[in-house]
């Protein structure tokens, strides 16, 4: 992973968020070629309210294919299964389980991360309970999810001048959009229609995401 030397700042990392709903014969290739793309920090699979079974099923094709890549995976909301499943770690919001429930389920070396939404408090919350990433947003509409709140880039301008735990920028996110993200001090950038509905296809929306990234880092 590369710094910006100038602030000591690392370099922002992409973090994909599944489609809701996938048909896994289809998506295994997407999923190939996004990694295939470019630099990927951090996978979620968040098949919204699908069975436990399809969340299995899915779990075990991907997680070999994330692992080869150095991608770590995460499940979104259920860190029992994320613990069954042996997985890296578990996305969880304000009305899943606290973080807390989630760190004692899947014990201390889990990836734990939880959504803080444009609240500042929840963020610090979060932060004190020891959660490994905050998330923000949503920036944008979101097509991928309805219930948002939206949420202003100076939150992660002040989070970052704040504490060193990452912050999470989610919400619509485009390669066309992203910019000013960064600007403010995400550390990675959470994104699923952005990349798996690209008109050029998940491979080279994680190439163009990476080129922007690196656009902006060649600024600071
Ligand atoms: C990285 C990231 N940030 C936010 C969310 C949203 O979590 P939540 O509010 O629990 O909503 P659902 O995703 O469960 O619908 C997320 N999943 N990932
Ligand atoms: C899962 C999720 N959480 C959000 C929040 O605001 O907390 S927005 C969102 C959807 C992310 O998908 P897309 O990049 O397609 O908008
Ligand atoms: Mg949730």
């Amino acid at each position: 992973m590369g710094t910006a030397p100038e602030e000591g700042r690392e370099r922002p990392r992409l973090y994909l968020i599944s489609p809701p709903v996938i048909d896994l014969d289809t998506f295994e290739m997407a999923f190939r070629n996004a990694l295939a793309g470019g630099d990927v920090a951090c996978f979620q699979l968040r098949l919204k309210d699908r069975p436990a079974e399809e969340i299995i099923a899915a779990t075990k094709c991907l997680l070999p294919i994330a692992q080869d890549a150095g991608v770590a995976f995460l499940l979104n909301d259920d860190a029992e299964l994320a613990r069954d499943l042996d997985v890296d770690g578990v996305h969880v919001g304000q009305d899943d389980m606290p973080y807390e429930e989630a760190r004692r389920i899947l014990g201390p070396d889990a990836i734990i991360g939880v959504t803080c939404k444009n609240s500042r408090h929840l963020a610090m919350e979060a932060g004190e309970a020891g959660a490994d990433y905050v998330a923000f947003g949503a920036f944008f509409p979101s097509s991928t999810k309805s219930d948002t709140v939206k949420t202003e880039p100076d939150i992660l301008t002040w989070w970052s001048e704040t504490t060193l735990i990452p912050a999470v920028a989610i919400g619509g996110i485009t390669i066309d959009n992203a910019e000013v993200l960064l600007q403010n001090g995400a550390d990675f950038l959470a994104v699923a229609a952005g990349v798996w509905e690209y008109k050029e296809g998940p491979k080279e929306a994680v190439a163009a995401f990476n080129r922007m990234i690196d656009k902006v880092v060649a600024n600071w």
